[in-house]
């Protein structure tokens, strides 16, 4: 974890989170907790609930009980006034970059800076074309629809709007998914840069081993509809319980070195 001092600081504290469908319990008093400055990646099998335990963060998703502080505010607790100003500094990417199709790239990008800031047109144009410079699109991409861009382009397209309020946590949801190796190593180093130079802390839902590998600073594993470990590769290593030991493990695993 860069930039954390001795006692680093929660930005996201979760206590006995308890979320359900039905009569179908998803996440059962799960503790979490994500500090700043690090990139945390939070795997585990398929259904197990890394989504909702993100959309619940976000507070996207009513809990059965718990509770959720993020950036030092009871989130989960907040009237709408606190909960809105601790939005602001947030960022999220949702699963296949959720861009709005009839939107151009920087009209996208401004979606949370009109819901959120009062800026002229002109300063918002000049913010958008900065984001995006910034992810490492080329200029002409600000003003193309998303239908006319490769699916490494509408990941970063939607990390650019996850950008757009300067936040200091952004929730990355498979970000690398359905891009090629280079594509999702050029993805990971492009979010280990900027949480190196924007102070970023960066809560990451990821199948890729890669991204765990080369990105991630700390891992939380869920299963049995809990955090069954967050901690180091080492860590992970040194856990035993067959799921965890096969995923990190296993042949996929082996095959990056481990
Ligand atoms: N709105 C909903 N209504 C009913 N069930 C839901 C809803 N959202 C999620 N679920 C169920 O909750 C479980 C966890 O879903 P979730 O999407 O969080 O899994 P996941 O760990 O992210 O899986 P994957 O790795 O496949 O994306 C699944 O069984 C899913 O069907």
């Amino acid at each position: 974890m860069r930039g954390a001092g001795k006692n680093p600081e929660e930005v996201i504290r979760g206590r006995g989170i308890t979320v359900g469908f039905g009569d179908r319990l998803i996440l059962d008093n799960l503790d979490i907790d994500v500090y700043r400055g690090e990139i945390l990646g939070v795997v585990g099998a398929s259904g197990t609930g890394k989504s909702v335990l993100l959309r619940t963060i976000l507070g996207l998703q009513p809990m059965r009980a718990g509770e959720v502080e993020v950036l030092g505010v009871p989130y989960s607790d907040a009237a709408p006034a606190a909960r809105s100003a601790v939005d602001r500094r947030l960022g999220v990417l949702f699963q296949h970059g959720a861009l709005f199709s009839s939107l151009t790239v920087l009209q996208n990008v401004q979606v949370p800076m009109r819901e959120h800031l009062r800026l002229s047109p002109r300063l918002m144009d000049e913010l958008a074309r900065l984001k995006i410079e910034l992810v490492g699109l080329a200029p002409d991409a600000a003003d193309k629809m998303p239908s006319e861009l490769s699916g490494g382009m509408i990941k970063r397209a939607g990390l650019a709007r996850a950008l757009a309020l300067d936040p200091d946590i952004v929730f990355l949801d498979e970000p690398t998914s359905g891009l090629d190796p280079i594509g999702a190593a050029d993805f990971d180093a492009l979010i280990e840069t900027l949480r190196d130079t924007l102070g970023l802390t960066v809560f990451m839902v990821t199948h890729d081993l890669d991204s765990l590998y080369t990105a991630c600073d700390r891992i939380a594993v869920l299963g049995d509809r809990r955090v069954l470990i967050e901690g180091t590769m080492g860590d992970m290593m040194a856990f035993n319980h067959p799921w965890v030991q096969q995923y990190f493990r296993g042949t996929r695993a082996r095959r990056l070195g481990a």
